[in-house]
């Protein structure tokens, strides 16, 4: 039997708490949606007290979602409960979510107060805040700094002034993994009456633990986690959704569930992304560029033979198509071999050996390895099978001389030529080219690389035209970097020219 985890998504909450990240309304409920979908369990929606602009998305993001709870925080102030139970009037299922600080550091200094009197205003707000809604959470802040005596004195308190769930964040990240376990336990050991709620983690990663701590809690008896998208939140961030997800998924020897559709991952992780405008770091475990990325030799080869060799996750599992074979200067043969077969190319062990050869040349000098690189050095001609074909070029530029550029294509079969003149030689035979096919087409970037040293050496151009609202990619090589350029802007074409 599996025991159920609840997830609390707090994105919109501490994750909109970052500089930068703040969302609008609009925005806000996007994302709230997408957490639907997803599967989260309560969404914390924002801190109504604070702007009218954080109160009206609590409204609205309440009027959208179905059936995850909304919460709102407020402070263990009768105004901010007041204001919170309005915002959340047309929650089909509504939590206020009130607390205060426990530890000394907040006793003493930022409410110049002593454990009595918290522990008296603790119950006062749960009580007040029952008035509004059943579902009340209690948050203990700084209960990772807290002592173990007196926290669970302040969580029985709260659970029998009539707090449903009651949160035990570590602030500041300061726990160490079994630490925060053991103050768990102790809770649950400790509390009279604590099967009459459930226990939620919050931790922050100061210390880059909050994803362990946020496990010691669960395996000690906590049944929510309170989370983030890409693990957004104050300064180093909340501990994030899809880590605890996966590790539970990954884990099942543990008998932990969620209710999370691992395969909307993704796809939440690069909205919340893109919409707070929040890189997310390529290491980053499940979401992050490189997560399901090989590079080396050895890991390649061992993927393309099985690729539980190196992943324990199948990138399907979080809404990745597949993984990715990056070809670099630290890739085998087994790596280029894949490469070019998903190519169409088949070659002979021996050519491999020399294509291999030329291809650690090219990936010392360069980063990134694409396809028409593969395709290049393995000799294949990639416009075989265009429609348009360059047949001729002609240009005549110089010092002091307007550049001027005769053309001639073949389009499935029959010839076209055509002359203009132009800003410089490429600009000319482009000019000529566009006079042929009579479309709106504009180059949206233009790339002319060097492969060798020397004055003879290969010219690479990559072009990025865009027509009718898309963009198309074009890439040719040539000694002639003029032919190069008018090759790979033929080669564009070709891809929606059909
Ligand atoms: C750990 C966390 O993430 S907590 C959530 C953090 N998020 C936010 O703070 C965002 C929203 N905050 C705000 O918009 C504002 O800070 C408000 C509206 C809540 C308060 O604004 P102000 O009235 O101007 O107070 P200010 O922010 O300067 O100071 C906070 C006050 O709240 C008190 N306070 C802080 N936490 C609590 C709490 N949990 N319960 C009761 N009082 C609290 C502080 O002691 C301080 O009171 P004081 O002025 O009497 O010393
Ligand atoms: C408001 C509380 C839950 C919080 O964000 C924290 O303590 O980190
Ligand atoms: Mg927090």
């Amino acid at each position: 039997m599996s025991d159920r985890l609840f997830i609390f998504d707090t994105t919109l909450r501490d994750g909109e708490q970052v500089p930068g990240c703040q969302l609008n309304s609009i925005e806000k409920i996007q994302v709230a949606r997408a957490l639907e979908e997803l599967g989260v369990d309560v969404i914390e929606a924002g801190f109504p007290v604070s702007s009218p602009g954080d109160f009206n998305s609590v409204v609205e993001i309440s009027k959208a979602v179905t059936w995850p709870t909304i919460c709102a925080l407020t402070r263990a102030v009768e105004k901010d409960i007041d204001v919170a139970a309005e915002a959340l009037k047309f929650a089909k299922r509504g939590r206020i979510h009130t607390g205060i600080g426990t530890s000394d550091y907040h006793i003493r200094y930022k409410f110049n107060s002593n454990q009595e009197e918290i522990l008296e205003r603790a119950i006062a707000a749960t009580k007040y805040a029952k008035r509004y809604v059943e579902d009340i959470e209690f948050y203990c802040e700084d209960a990772g700094r807290t002592d173990n005596a007196y926290l669970a004195r302040v969580v029985e308190a709260v659970i029998k002034a009539g707090a449903t769930v009651v949160n035990i964040p570590d602030t500041t990240g300061y726990c160490l993994p079994d630490e925060y376990g053991a103050k768990i336990k102790y809770l649950m050991e400790h509390v009279d009456g604590i099967q009459n709620a459930i226990i939620s983690t919050h931790c922050h990663n100061d210390l880059g633990m909050a994803t362990a701590n946020t496990v010691q809690g669960v395996l000690n008896g906590a049944r929510q986690v309170e989370v983030t998208i890409n693990g957004i939140g104050e300064r180093a961030g909340n501990t994030s959704l899809e880590e605890v997800a996966m590790i539970f998924r990954s884990h099942k020897e543990r008998g932990i569930e969620t209710n999370i559709n691992t395969t909307k991952i993704y796809g939440i992780s690069r909205m919340v992304s893109s919409l707070m405008n929040m890189p997310i770091q390529p290491n980053k475990a499940i979401v992050g560029r490189n997560a399901f990325a090989h590079s080396s030799g050895i890991h390649q080869d061992g993927v393309l033979k099985n690729r539980e060799s190196y992943e324990i996750i199948d990138p399907k599992d979080v809404g990745i198509d597949d993984n990715a074979i990056v070809l670099t200067a630290r890739s085998g043969r087994a790596a280029l071999k894949h490469r070019l077969s998903v190519l169409g190319v088949e070659l002979s062990q021996e050519k491999l050996d020399k294509v291999y050869e030329e291809f650690l040349k090219l990936a010392d000098r360069k980063k990134d390895i694409n396809d028409d690189d593969v395709l290049m050095l393995a000799g294949k001609d990639r416009t075989a099978m265009h429609r348009i074909k360059l047949d001729y070029l002609q240009v005549t530029s110089g010092v002091g001389l307007q550049s001027v550029a005769s053309v001639c294509l073949d389009i499935a079969g029959e010839k076209f030529e055509a002359a203009a003149s132009g800003n410089g030689p490429v600009d000319a035979a482009i000019k000529a080219v566009k006079s042929i096919i009579h479309r709106t087409m504009t180059i949206q970037e233009f790339l002319i690389q060097a492969i060798n040293k020397g004055s003879d050496d290969m010219g690479k151009v990559h072009m990025q035209v865009e027509y009718d609202g898309n963009n198309y990619y074009g890439f040719a090589a040539n000694t002639d970097i003029i032919a190069a350029s008018v090759e790979a802007f033929i080669d564009a074409i070709n891809k929606f020219v059909k």
